[in-house]
């Protein structure tokens, strides 16, 4: 046995092999220990004979078989399980026949209990080529399979963060191929740009070869050529298809039985397979793992080229810091956006809104169509709600489409599905005279499919048994053949019910009694003391009980025989009307799918409506400008979290012209970038103390003036603008306030409401006009990231370096505080260089929230730039916090006031007042900057670049008096 175990394994070196022996699955060697290290399992031994000697061993019970993979598989294991092929009675002393049954790999589950409904699970492909990548990635429960390819290492790193996939394959010539990494796990075979949180499974080159990867799909896909696909001339994105497809067509050729091994089957002991399967799991023996006489193949939706351009970017900081599928601080969905918005009824709406978020669009029209859809949903209540009631009594055709599709779906899966089907009529009738595109998606519904859902109902019992082979799976009035065989059954077993009065009537004994056991089948019992009397004529004793005596007779063994045979004729029937009926709707599975991606859409469309009622959201103005127009905007999910009435609404007004959207810059926009091109000079001189009357660029000003009556001609056209600020609205908004006060608050408010406009949701606020834009950036308060040894500092600089390379005039910049994790007044340089490269360089829309009050100077110098606050009410011993977001600048930070709040000790307080007001005193750069650079400064060139120095600072006496 061990022998074998080690064959086995040594096919399947990258899985843990779980190998049945009776009641256990047992583990041996290397395996055993990570299983029990894992799972928290005992660690014992075997002895494996002399040679060897004992050997590690760990078992889990047959019957917590799933409970126990799915926990392997979420830690990232691959499990190859052996089953026993035959009873070890029937082995007579020789090795039990056992066989690998199922591989099961992160990326490869179908097991609906190990599935997440509400989420996606992604297998993905990747390849490279210098700079360049292929990235593919298929559902195999779902079908979705897309392919894409691009360059820029940086975008595919991106890209597998928004997918999180459970697997990645990865072709390299690695000898050892087939072993899988677990998340965190290293090896020099992977490129840095692959991060390490994923599974990745290291496969050969030869199936990624663009000849080999191409052949596979035109085959698989039965076409010519794969232009229909959009990949013909993109070779890294077929070479990753490919490649994934390889793997997905071998790994259930493996499952098929076709590995080879002891237990190779024969085509004629299939039959006898089946009756063991039904045996077993009439006893509850075996698990509900997919067994490899009913794994077909993965039924995949033809694949679809995608560009990373078609979709807002959002990189992986921006999706954490946005909080949009789990908080940051502990990752949990509760607190999040898509928690926030998820009213979906359906998993397959709910897996869609969650791909909506994490792909916001950036085309008008089909951003429209989802708002369309939404007003008439908010329009029409009672549509919604009957939508809704539907909606919630159909399952999960996607997901029963893919086990149908690879013979894996049970009867109770298939009654599901026709219940679903039948409810197709229902909403096509609902949605009759519907104007918006995603109801009208509805109003057809395939002929093919509603007579498929009859058809199931016609033939499927209501209720079927969980198992295929119990039979009771199919009606009566079905099937000729079935229909006699019941009636056999029923005849002998009324025959055998009888029997009990008959045989009492012939023998007198009245006690007598019909029986049946497992081990005996059907008996005749008596009581000891009449059996001792007399033993009726034709009766053979089989069993002696303390009480009674059992015997059979030989009509009553030939009734058993026949119905047995019957019955199992019965079942083999059964089974067979059921695999051809899941054939029947396996071929249908695309279309089953094309229909639920549009039922799933309705769903989210119909949930996002609800949220607009119930939350009061407006239809957001979405044009390609560049505007962030918001009246009264709140955050939609602290919004939620605070008692009804409690949140503060502040409105925003940042960013306009409109040619950056379509490259066209416009008039207005040209201006700006003439000014633009001048920034820094005049910010020198405004730092070097120069009054604005003393610039020497008076063309520039004439400019600027201009600029403001173009800008403020604009913001009348584009009414409702909200009535904020009678001054054009700037690029970049000086944040400051309190702590505590609502800063980041309000920054995540507005990115998050443009990426719900651009998911074509409705947003928090009461009126909104929002330009399309191509990526959000957000930096918000870093912590140390020990995995790669980088500090906070670092980690900070690398966000804002990303955000200065890749931002664009169409990008919306959102900063929670720069440059506070290092010395002050490096911060502070950092922090006012970074902000006015953004206001004058980049031109991004950009919030930039910060403590460094100093950073108010910039609006006075630069046109673009203006200064709000979050303002608190003073008391004499306490602030009150208002939330409210006003024009203007904060001079202070109420640091040690929050500090107070906090609880640190009185003392400390004090000395933190006493120790500010001596900085306050003697801190000249502080007061330099603060005083808009009236005091003296003087300028200097330091390898060609004008930048101020103060006056020599002071030594700050802050413990001292003087
Ligand atoms: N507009 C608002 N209406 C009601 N409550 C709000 C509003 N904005 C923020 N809050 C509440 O105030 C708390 C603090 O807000 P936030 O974290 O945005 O402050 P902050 O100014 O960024 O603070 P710090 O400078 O310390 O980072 C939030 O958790 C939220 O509960």
């Amino acid at each position: 046995m061990i022998r074998h175990y080690v064959e086995l394994k040594d096919q399947h070196p990258h899985a843990l092999l779980l190998y049945r022996v009776g009641d256990f699955f047992e583990t041996f060697f290397q395996d055993a220990i990570a299983i029990a290290r894992e799972l928290e399992l005992i660690l014992t031994a075997k002895d494996a004979g002399k040679d060897v000697g004992k050997v590690p061993l760990a078992g889990i019970p047959h019957h917590a078989l799933d409970r126990y993979c799915a926990l392997l598989v979420e830690k990232g294991f691959a499990i190859a399980v052996c089953d026993q092929m035959e009873d070890a009675a029937d082995a007579q002393g020789q090795l039990v026949r056992r066989e690998i049954t199922r591989v099961i790999t992160p990326g490869t589950i179908l097991e609906e209990g190990m599935l997440n409904a509400r989420r996606n699970n992604f297998l993905a492909a990747v390849v490279l080529a210098g700079n360049h990548w292929g990235l593919a990635y298929a559902d195999v429960s779902t079908g979705e399979f897309l392919t894409t390819q691009s360059q820029d290492l940086e975008q595919l790193t991106q890209e597998l963060m928004r997918l999180q996939p459970s697997e990645v394959l990865f072709p390299t010539n690695a000898p050892d191929l087939v072993s899988l990494l677990r998340p965190g796990e290293k090896s020099d075979h992977l490129p840095e740009c692959l991060p390490s949180q994923f599974c990745y499974t290291l496969r050969s080159q030869a199936p990624f070869v663009l000849s080999e990867a191409r052949y596979r799909l035109l085959q698989r896909f039965r076409v010519r050529s794969l232009e229909g696909m959009g990949c013909e001339h993109l070779p890294l994105a077929v070479r990753a298809a490919g490649g994934l497809l390889e793997y997905v067509e071998t790994s259930t050729e493996k499952d098929m039985g076709k590995g080879k091994g002891e237990g190779g089957k024969e085509e004629g002991e299939r039959g006898k397979d089946k009756k063991k399967e039904a045996d077993d799991q009439r006893d509850g023996k075996t698990s509900s793992l997919i067994h490899p006489s009913a794994l077909k193949t993965f039924p995949l939706q033809p694949l679809c080229t995608y560009t990373l351009t078609e979709y807002l970017v959002i990189d992986h900081q921006t999706r954490r810091n946005l909080e949009i599928t789990q908080t940051a601080r502990d990752g949990t969905y509760h607190g999040s956006l898509l928690w926030a918005l998820d009213k979906t009824v359906t998993a397959m709406g709910s897996r869609a809104l969650r791909r909506w978020l994490l792909q916001p669009l950036l085309q008008l029209t089909p951003i429209h169509d989802r708002q369309d859809t939404i007003a008439e949903l908010v329009e029409n209540g009672s549509l919604r709600q009957t939508l809704q009631r539907l909606l919630k009594q159909i399952y999960d055709l996607e997901r029963l489409a893919g086990r149908a599709g690879s013979g894996t779906a049970n009867a109770r899966d298939l009654v599901a599905l026709a219940d679903s089907l039948d409810k197709l009529p229902d909403l096509g009738r609902l949605v009759e005279k519907t104007r918006s595109r995603y109801l009208q998606d509805l109003q057809t519904v395939p002929p093919i499919l509603e007579h498929l859902g009859q058809h199931l109902h016609a033939h499927l019992v209501e209720t079927p048994p969980l198992y295929l082979t119990d039979g009771n799976l199919i009606r009566s009035g079905i099937n000729a053949q079935l229909d006699e065989l019941r009636q056999q059954v029923e005849a002998d077993q009324h025959w055998i019910k009888n029997l009990e009065a008959v045989e009492r009537e012939r023998t007198g004994v009245s006690t007598l009694k019909v029986g049946y056991n497992k081990t005996f089948g059907y008996y005749i019992s008596i009581s000891r003391a009449k059996a001792g009397q007399q033993v009726p004529d034709g009766y053979t004793r089989k069993q002696t009980l303390t009480n009674e005596e059992r015997y059979i007779t030989q009509d009553l063994k030939e009734r058993e025989n026949r119905i047995q045979l019957a019955q199992d004729s019965l079942n083999h029937l059964e089974y067979e009307i059921f695999a051809e009926l899941r054939s029947q709707v396996g071929e249908q599975a695309e279309l089953i799918r094309t229909v639920a991606r549009s039922i799933a859409a309705i769903d989210v469309l119909c949930g996002l409506a609800e949220v607009a009622v119930y939350q009061g959201y407006c239809r957001p103005a979405i044009a390609p400008s560049r505007e962030v127009c918001l009246l009264e905007g709140r955050h939609p999910v602290v919004e939620q979290s605070l008692p009804a009435g409690f949140f503060v609404p502040n409105d925003t007004a940042l960013g306009s012209g409109e040619g950056a959207i379509s490259g066209q810059p416009s008039a207005v926009s040209r201006q700006r970038s003439v000014v633009s091109n001048q920034p820094s000079a005049v910010s020198r001189q405004r730092l070097a103390g120069e009054t604005e009357s003393e610039t020497p660029n008076s063309e520039l000003k004439t400019q600027n003036s201009k600029l403001k009556t173009q800008n403020s001609k604009l913001k009348t056209q584009n009414s409702p603008s909200p009535p904020f600020n009678p001054l054009p609205p700037p690029d970049l908004i000086v944040l400051t306030g309190p702590n505590a006060s609502g800063k980041s608050c309000y920054l995540r408010q507005v990115g998050l409401i443009q990426l719900m406009a651009q998911v074509g949701s409705f947003v928090p606020a009461q009126t909104a006009k929002l330009g399309l834009c191509d990526r959000i950036f957000t930096r918000v308060g870093a912590v140390d990231d020990l995995a790669t040894g980088q500090s906070t500092f670092m980690v900070e600089m690398n966000e804002t370096a990303n955000i200065l390379n890749h931002a664009t005039p169409r990008s919306l910049v959102l900063l929670d505080e720069i440059g506070r994790g290092t010395a002050t007044f490096d911060g502070l340089s950092i922090a006012w260089a970074v902000a006015e490269h953004l206001a004058t360089e980049i031109r991004a829309r950009t919030i930039f929230a910060t403590h460094y009050h100093e950073l108010n100077e910039l609006a006075s110098i630069l046109p673009n730039v203006a200064n709000y606050q979050v303002v608190v009410k003073e008391l004499p011993d306490q602030i009150i916090f208002l939330h409210k977001v006003q024009p203007g600048g904060a001079d202070r930070s109420y640091g040690i006031e929050a500090g107070r709040l906090a609880g640190l000790p009185a003392s400390v307080i004090q000395r933190a007042r006493q120790v500010m007001g001596q900085i306050e005193k003697h801190s000249k750069i502080a007061i330099g900057l603060r005083k808009g650079g009236q005091t003296s400064h003087s300028t200097r060139e330091k390898n060609g670049q004008a930048y101020p120095i103060d006056q020599p600072i002071e030594q700050l006496d802050i413990f001292g008096e003087g």
